[in-house]
């Protein structure tokens, strides 16, 4: 049957995530990585994989089926994803939860324009512990939900340190509260604000001559990204972060417990153990676009969430491989 034509837009962490999750998917071809960089200083994994320069993008509508957009949230999809949306299929990792809905609007209006299908905010957060939190209160209306993070490395909170003027490098952990965890685990269900449940660290290296006081400043109030949080800044060099900082392991573990009845309480859990959390969002990224590839195909087009997306979408089985199968 017919190749999966992918293309990645952005070439970073999550990008080269795609290239190696397309090597586990045989429906699926990489036919061009697109860079706002110099294509020449680019090494893709496989040689020979033609690597392009973004704005070429509109010239190659016809060769890819479905874009992955593997820009950082912060800056580069809020423009990226309307735009791309109106000229591909798109999946994308938009990860700054307060700003969901807006980007929603942002590019369900150009996809539908052009009959394209743009699945946003896919990954593991937003993405799979999502649709945990949704069976979480849809099947156990009367209970609590928490999600926890960590200890491990944040994509998008390290994205958004990198952007701050002044920062030449950097990463930023999230560590869950163990107090937090102890008293959920227990059945408490207690109220626990943002603040309470995670802190944030981060490792930054400055630009040369660049004010240390005021990059701090804009990391720790930096809106919908640091500023519900306490935040550290470490500075150190470049030397200890190619040393210390080069792993982006993650994970985390979303936990329903509620009542069906007075005597008896309930509990759903789903948790993820990640050695690479860009090559694990990289892996849902791959899965969600064939999801995107046979939705455009039945005529669904706009923005739709992980949400709007049927599990068995996802799979390389048939539908009816799947009733056999798995079901
Ligand atoms: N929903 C979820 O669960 C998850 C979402 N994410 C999201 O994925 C986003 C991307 O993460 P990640 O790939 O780690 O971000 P990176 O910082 O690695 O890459 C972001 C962009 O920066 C550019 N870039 C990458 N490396 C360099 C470099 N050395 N010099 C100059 N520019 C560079 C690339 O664009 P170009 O090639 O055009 O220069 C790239 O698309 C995050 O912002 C986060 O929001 C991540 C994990 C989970
Ligand atoms: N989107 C996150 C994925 C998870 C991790 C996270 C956090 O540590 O705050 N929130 O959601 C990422 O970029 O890594």
């Amino acid at each position: 049957s017919k190749q999966i034509r992918i293309a990645i837009a952005g070439y970073g962490n999550l990008g080269r995530g795609v290239e190696a999750a397309i090597e586990k998917n045989p429906d699926m071809t990489l036919v061009g990585i697109f860079s706002r960089r110099d294509p020449a200083s680019l090494q893709p994994l496989r040689a020979g994989t033609p690597v392009h320069r973004l704005e070429s993008l509109a010239a190659h509508g016809e060769a890819i089926d479905v874009l992955i957009l593997c820009g950082g949230s912060k800056d580069d999809l809020p423009a990226q994803g309307p735009q791309l949306a109106a000229l591909f299929n798109t999946v994308d990792s938009f990860d700054t939860h307060a700003r969901i809905p807006e980007y929603f609007a942002a590019v369900d209006a150009p996809a539908r324009a052009n009959g394209k299908t743009a699945l946003i905010s896919i990954g593991w957060d937003p993405g799979l512990f999502s649709l945990n939190r949704l069976y979480g209160e849809a099947l156990l209306p009367d209970g609590a939900t928490y999600t926890f993070w960590g200890k491990g490395l944040s994509q998008g909170h390290s994205d958004a340190v990198r952007r701050v003027p002044g920062v030449k490098a950097g990463v930023q952990y999230t560590l869950p509260s163990p107090q937090a965890i102890e008293r959920v685990r227990a059945g408490e269900r207690p109220q626990l604000s943002t603040r309470d449940k995670h802190t944030r660290e981060c490792f930054v290296v400055l630009e040369e001559g660049a004010d240390a006081a005021a990059v701090e400043r804009a990391i720790v109030t930096m809106p919908d990204y640091f500023a519900d949080y306490d935040t550290t800044v470490n500075f150190i060099d470049e030397a200890t972060l190619m040393r210390d900082h080069r792993r982006m392991p993650h994970g985390g573990f979303v936990i329903r417990s509620g009542n069906t009845s007075a005597e008896h309480a309930q509990v759903i859990e789903y948790s993820l153990q990640l050695e690479s959390n860009p090559e694990f969002t990289a892996s849902v990224l791959v899965a969600y676009a064939r999801a995107a590839y046979r939705l455009n195909r039945q005529g669904q087009c706009g923005a739709m969430t992980a949400f709007d997306v049927a599990p068995g979408l996802l799979s390389i089985k048939s539908p009816a491989q799947l009733r056999e199968e798995l079901l």
